[in-house]
């Protein structure tokens, strides 16, 4: 079942829930001494709080840029993208953001690599710590909070990533391919992690991917994208609750909506 951009999804309750993020007319233009690119046009999208929409679509269709407009880090050309009712001027310290090989510094141990996002704006308190170790709990890291990040695989270390985009509570959690480097196991296992993570945590989270079953295993909603310009061509929302487990990857009504999405890429690429 497909909505229109604008249509906010159910509570899975009947309810309608509020838009945390509001798009509006959205549009961006690089300008370069090649020329100029419209990475996004006219892009509409409400996304509800405590939704997990995920933006899939071919290379280069202005998927990370819009991902960099929500986060406050790149501006628009034209359109609004509002935050809680506010338009989004800048970076902030209410988003949570994890991308593609996140990057820990290796000096620091893996809770104090965690509690990042807070000390750039306080001392962490010991809740703070608190908080740290149950994230990395949750994700089957409490062992590891003083190892060193050499010591943990990629996997572990895109989980504490995880952990790290968390752990100041932000409102929004933003994440750009963050295991789009690891192995398909690895990958299937932490998306089984990430559900649960979602699913306990409340937040609010857009995934970029260009996985079509990590965007449906993980989603309750699927923006699909056209490159050049950007643009929504289709919002397909995923017809399974909010916890997930490995078995519905075989669920016949998982790859019929895979299917529904693969079928706006036929002949551009393979995905996922
Ligand atoms: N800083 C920039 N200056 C000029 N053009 C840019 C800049 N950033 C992105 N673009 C262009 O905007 C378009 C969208 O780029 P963007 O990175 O948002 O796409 P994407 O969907 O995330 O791609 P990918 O899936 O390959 O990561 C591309 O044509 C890209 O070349």
């Amino acid at each position: 079942m497909s909505t229109t951009a604008q249509q906010l999804p159910t509570n899975g309750e009947g309810a309608h829930t509020r838009p945390l993020i509001s798009i509006r007319d959205l549009s961006k233009r690089y300008e370069t001494k090649k020329g100029a690119t419209v990475a996004l046009d006219g892009i509409d999208l409400d996304i509800a709080e405590g939704e997990f929409v995920s933006v899939v679509g071919p290379s280069g269709c202005g998927k990370t840029t819009l991902l960099k407009i929500l986060a406050g880090l790149e501006e628009r050309t034209a359109g609004d993208a509002l935050l809680g009712g506010a338009s989004i001027a800048g970076p902030r310290n209410d988003i949570g953001i994890a991308f593609q090989g996140s990057v820990m510094l290796p000096w620091r141990r893996i809770i104090e690599n965690v509690l990042l996002p807070v000390e750039l704006n306080e001392k962490p308190t010991p809740a703070h710590r608190e908080r740290a170790h149950a994230l990395l709990a949750l994700v089957g890291l409490g062992e590891f909070a003083d190892s060193y990040p050499n010591e943990l695989s990629g996997g572990m270390q895109q989980r504490a990533a995880i952990c790290r985009a968390l752990v100041h509570d932000p409102s929004l959690l933003l994440l750009d391919e963050p295991f789009g480097a690891l192995d398909a196991l690895t990958r299937e296992q932490l998306n089984v992690q990430l559900n649960s993570v979602w699913e306990q945590s409340g937040k609010t989270a857009l995934l970029i991917t260009h996985s079509i079953s990590e965007a449906v295993y993980l989603s309750q909603r699927v923006v699909v994208m056209s490159p050049r310009p950007g643009r929504i061509v289709d919002v397909i929302e995923v017809p399974f609750g909010r916890k997930r487990g490995a078995e519905i990857l075989t669920d016949p009504k998982f790859g019929e909506v895979a299917d529904k999405i693969r079928q706006h890429f036929n002949g551009e690429r393979k995905n996922g």
